[in-house]
């Protein structure tokens, strides 16, 4: 079943064009890492495909109603700071708020998951203004966990948590993504993107550069093309292994002495 759909999207910001001709499908069951370099314009096209960003072109997202976009994809913006002075466990039910009764006791049971999915109980009454910044992020992915619908975006999901609560976030997408639901995650780290993700889908400027699966699309060719690095990307016993060696060549070029 597809999710999300785009077609032909183009999005200018001010008088520059950001993404152009886009095309992509998000069906059930896939994990989509979207990767690019700083301005390649990831954000721009997961805000675009939900309707929060003016588009030429056609998302199917940007469509619905927003009290049926609610229902049907959650999203994690890249801002990450909590500014309501409320419990932990009450930020994490407006997630909810998309669902009608909220008090209903499958909203309560929704919000204890998303709390225990992100090791979240010993903060659950703490006011979530007073975390930090790792934490606040950890408040926000379980209320986007906790809206509990068919597609969940996240921008940069992974910046700012220690090792170990990447992995584990990046572990729920890949386990929410295998029961049937879809996720797609703008991505900085290649190593989890590669690990985790069941597609990989590559921003250049505003147009795709690459999409498909992770073996196939980080290619030497597209590393050093694309991220500017030498990388090696090798098929390990639990998955994809990615190995960041330099910059390439071409990328250091212009900070050698001469
Ligand atoms: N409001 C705006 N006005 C003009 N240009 C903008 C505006 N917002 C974004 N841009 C430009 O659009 C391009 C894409 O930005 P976007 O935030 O989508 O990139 P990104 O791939 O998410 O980058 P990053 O990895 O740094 O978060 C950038 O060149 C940015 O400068």
């Amino acid at each position: 079943m597809t999710l999300l759909s785009l077609s032909s999207l183009d999005v200018a910001r001010g008088s520059c064009r950001v993404l152009e001709g886009i095309d992509l499908a998000v069906r059930a069951g896939e994990f989509v890492g979207l990767l690019g370099p700083n301005g390649a314009g990831k954000t721009t096209l997961l805000r675009a495909a939900l309707g929060l960003l003016p588009s030429r072109g056609g998302s199917s997202l940007a469509r619905m109603t927003p009290a049926d976009r609610a229902r049907a994809a959650a999203f994690l913006p890249q801002a990450r700071e909590i500014a309501w002075p409320m419990p932990v466990s009450a930020v994490v039910a407006l997630g909810r708020i998309a669902h009608p009764g909220m008090a209903a006791p499958r909203d309560r049971e929704a919000v204890d998951r998303a709390i225990a999915a992100l090791d979240l109980e010993p903060l659950r009454d703490r006011d979530a203004t007073t975390l930090s910044g790792g934490e606040q992020a950890r408040v926000l992915i379980a209320r986007a966990l906790a809206q509990d619908t068919p597609l969940l975006v996240a921008d940069e999901p992974v910046a700012g948590l220690d090792p170990a609560a990447g992995i584990r976030v990046m572990q729920l997408f890949a386990e929410l993504a295998a029961q049937g639901r879809g996720v797609v995650a703008s991505l900085h780290d290649l190593g989890l993107a590669a690990r985790h993700c069941t597609r990989l889908v590559v921003l250049d400027r505003g147009r795709i550069a690459a999409d498909g699966p992770p073996m196939q699309v980080l290619t030497p060719g597209l590393l050093a093309r694309v991220f500017g690095i030498t990388a090696h990307l090798s098929q390990g016993p639990d998955g994809p292994v990615f190995q960041p060696l330099s910059l390439s060549p071409q990328a250091a070029e212009p900070h050698r002495d001469s």
